[in-house]
């Protein structure tokens, strides 16, 4: 199969979480090879430790545009030179992917009319909300089916640091860690005081209600340094400290705003912590859909580039995989046993007695956890039951299908199981 060449632009936390994905990809060698022909960064000298050869570096515009390729890349960040580099590859038909909001919320509509004129792809998907899907949602899957509003916690890093304030770390070693993770932009101030939330913001207004971003005014209030007394105050009146954004329809104009908001204890907005993000859609048709996820980090990132690429590229239907001709070798009840000399020999005993599949099982000889196939719970029961009494194991139900219990069995007289921790 050709490769399919791309050019990637910047190599920093979400750049370098590209490469490896792609590397990762490739190794598997189940779909079209993708070969990262060009990098464009400041530093082509620098040794990053990437899965690339060091030629493939270069800090020279032209260099990186005249390298042929299907696709380009971007993962640098800002105006210029990156608006630049996009006019001029989708100007030549090149599909543009993006993680650079602050580029789309200035001048996505014109870029969108470059690449609709030239047959180019345009992919936004990695400009909000990282590894979760909004982007396509409101564009493809919402398309004009009529949206209220949309609102969340669309910054990694502050919401990072106020988790990790919340949980006793000093506000300046939160924002170190958070940029030692890769969460931050380069300046993190645009996290802090709302900027980048403001810009998602602005794109996701652009989807969803076809306004100019560039022409959405945002009301945009910073988080204050060290927020210790706020996180106080906020806890004092039974809520918690979140940098919520926000875009609503008003008596027909959108208002919209990026301010530390103070949200109920127990809500969906309180229950998102450290770089999750959470975009709620309140829509005509089918009310509330909430999406949340890891809003900030390299691989989530690229998780979203590399998606926005597969979508004008995909993968060959055929990926090798055969479909099963039964359910046999689908597991159905997880289960684990602690304690118990020869407990996993006693286990396949006991399956065997009663015909129940083993579909996985792994363990220590003291330690097994085990993937039982479809089988009525009561039999379940019998098995655990031989083991653990044979034994002197504890067992744990770790997850299990529901099927109805069988005709002919009698009821299990109380459950074999300790109480485990992994389920509610
Ligand atoms: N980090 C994250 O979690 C997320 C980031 N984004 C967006 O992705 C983009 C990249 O972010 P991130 O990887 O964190 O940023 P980094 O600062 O880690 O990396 C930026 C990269 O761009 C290169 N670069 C910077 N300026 C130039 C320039 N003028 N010419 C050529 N190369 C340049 C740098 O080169 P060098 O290495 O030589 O300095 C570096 O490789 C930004 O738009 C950001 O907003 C989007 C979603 C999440
Ligand atoms: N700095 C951003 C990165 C992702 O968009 C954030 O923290 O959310």
């Amino acid at each position: 199969m050709t490769p399919l060449r791309v050019a990637l632009a910047g190599c920093g936390a979400v750049g370098s979480a590209f490469l490896d994905i792609v590397d990762e990809r490739n190794r598997q060698g189940l779909d079209r090879p993708i070969d990262v022909v060009r990098v464009l960064v400041r530093d082509p000298a620098r040794d990053r430790g990437v899965p690339l050869p060091g030629d493939r570096f270069t800090d020279d515009v032209d260099a990186f545009l005249d390298t042929p390729a299907e696709v380009v890349v971007e993962a640098v960040g800002g105006i210029e030179p990156m608006l630049t580099v996009a006019r001029r590859s989708l100007d030549r038909g090149r599909d543009w992917v993006t993680a650079n909001k602050a580029l789309v919320a200035e001048h996505g509509p014109d870029l969108a009319l470059l690449a609709r004129r030239s047959g180019a792809g345009f992919g936004t998907e990695a400009t909000v909300a990282a590894g979760v899907p909004v982007v396509s949602t409101i564009r493809h899957a919402l398309a004009d089916t009529g949206i209220g509003a949309i609102r969340g916690i669309l910054n990694g890093t502050t919401n990072y640091m106020i988790s990790a304030l919340e949980g006793g770390q000093p506000w300046e070693a939160a924002l170190h860690d958070a940029r030692a993770k890769g969460f931050a932009e380069a300046d993190p101030s645009r996290d802090l005081e709302g900027l980048d939330a403001a810009d998602k913001i602005r794109v996701l207004a652009w989807l969803a209600f076809g306004i100019d971003p560039a022409a959405l005014i945002v009301d945009r209030r910073p988080v204050p340094v060290a927020p210790r007394s706020l996180l106080d105050d906020a806890a004092r009146r039974g809520c918690a400290l979140r940098q919520v954004a926000e875009v609503r329809r008003v008596a027909g104009r959108l208002q919209a705003v990026v301010a530390p908001t103070f949200v109920p204890a127990g809500s969906a907005l309180h229950g998102t912590r450290f770089e999750h993000n959470l975009v709620e859609i309140d829509t005509r048709q089918a009310g509330l859909l909430r999406f949340s996820g890891p809003g900030a980090g390299g691989r989530a990132t690229a998780s979203a580039l590399l998606a926005d690429l597969l979508r004008r590229h995909p993968a060959p239907e055929d990926r090798g995989l055969e479909a099963p001709r039964s359910t046999r070798g689908a597991w159905r009840w997880a289960v684990g046993f602690d304690g118990g000399r020869g407990v996993e020999r006693s286990l396949e005993r006991a399956a065997r007695t009663r015909e129940v599949e083993i579909a996985a099982i792994e363990g220590d000889g003291d330690r097994v956890r085990a993937d039982l196939g479809a089988t009525p719970l009561e039999t379940v029961d019998e098995v655990v039951r031989d083991v653990a009494a044979g034994r002197g194991a504890v067992a744990r139900l770790e997850e299990g299908c529901a099927l109805p219990r069988t005709a002919v069995r009698p009821q299990s007289a109380g459950s074999p199981f300790t109480p485990s921790e992994t389920l509610p």
